[in-house]
């Protein structure tokens, strides 16, 4: 199996070293514009594989996308990441010619590749890729839900004293700051829900927490985060390539299932070989039907830019 990452970056970076230090492909290759960039990142992970046991080929290149070929995975992560202070809406305007452009010159030498679209606004860089590439819609998956659900369970873990992995949590809705929806009715502490050990009030600062979870990363540390994104995209990767079937809430296109047509926004899917195969549905309640209709709102709002800034 053999798994391309582009944008070497700390997103990039970070997801190709959990690859490989999971064993999760035979090869990595890892791509970026910023000359010997990737290469240099591709040596130093390539150097701890006799300290960490791993047989992982891996490899950089700068924009050469020959040795991308006959990729089982592409994950984009190429573009640029916030500031302190900014949406990730704001980044549209750069990242949405970087995606574009990435996603075509990976695809003419892996067309069969699934697509992980990672780079910020994720929801809309997601459906950018799906419509410009005119792919099979299950070939693309958006990453957001995982990484925002790892947050929302990181912030339980923190209320319960309790370790994140004993936790379940789902969160469904666009990758944003005011779009995401943490679904605390369904939070539960190994089967028992989160509400009986915690408050009303508790549950709902969980859920502010969880919605700005990037934002405080960013200000603390003058760029966005990368460990969990990364981790996060690789735990998708695994799910692909290893056809596990998992269940994760992830980007994906509704064509009126969850009451949203022609959109590409988080909501949990089933993870195989072949990209994503089913979506699930969780039966929101009204609160949350009227959430995520209004997260939708946004999404295709941003969705609109991109005719204006003629890449779609
Ligand atoms: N969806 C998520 O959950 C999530 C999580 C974290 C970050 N992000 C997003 O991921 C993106 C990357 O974040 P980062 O922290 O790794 O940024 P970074 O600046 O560390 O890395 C981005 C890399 O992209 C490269 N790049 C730019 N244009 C390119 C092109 N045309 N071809 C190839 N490479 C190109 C840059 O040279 C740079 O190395 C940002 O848009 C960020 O907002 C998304
Ligand atoms: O917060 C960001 O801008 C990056 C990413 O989307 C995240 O949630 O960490």
């Amino acid at each position: 199996m053999k798994v391309t990452v582009v944008g070497a970056g700390n997103v990039g970076a970070t997801c190709a070293d959990v690859i490989a230090f999971r064993q999760l492909a035979d090869e990595v290759v890892l791509v970026d514009i910023r000359e010997n960039f990737a290469e240099g990142k591709a040596l130093d992970i390539y150097q701890t594989t006799s300290l960490m046991d791993v047989k992982t080929k891996i490899s950089g290149s700068t924009n050469d996308y020959s040795k991308t070929a006959n990729s089982d995975v592409i994950v984009i992560t190429s573009g640029l990441p916030r500031k302190p202070g900014m949406t990730r809406e704001e980044l549209i305007g750069t990242n949405a010619g970087i995606v574009k452009s990435v996603a075509e010159n990976a695809l003419k030498y892996s067309p069969k590749a699934v697509i992980v679209v990672i780079s910020n606004p994720m929801d809309t860089m997601t459906y950018l890729t799906l419509k410009s590439l005119g792919l099979p819609k299950n070939q693309v998956i958006g990453m957001g839900g995982i990484l925002d659900s790892a947050r929302f369970k990181g912030y339980l873990g923190l209320a319960l004293n309790a370790p994140a992995a004993d936790l379940q949590g789902t969160v469904i809705g666009g990758h944003g700051d005011t779009t995401m929806i943490p679904l605390t009715r369904l939070a539960t502490v190994n089967g028992i829900p989160a509400s009986q050990f915690l408050s009303a009030d508790q549950l709902k600062q969980i859920a502010a927490d969880t919605m700005v979870g990037g934002a405080t990363l960013t200000k603390m540390l003058g760029t966005s985060a990368w460990y969990a994104p990364g981790a996060a995209g690789a735990l998708l990767v695994e799910s692909i390539l290893r056809d596990q079937k998992r269940v994760m809430p992830c980007c994906v296109y509704l064509d009126g299932e969850y009451g949203q047509k022609d959109i590409c926004l988080g909501v949990p899917v089933v993870i195989g070989r072949n990209g994503w195969e089913k979506i699930v549905d969780y039966k929101l309640t009204a609160d949350e039907q009227e959430a995520f209709n209004k997260s939708a709102d946004a999404v295709r709002s941003m969705n609109n830019v991109l005719k204006e800034l003629n890449v779609l």
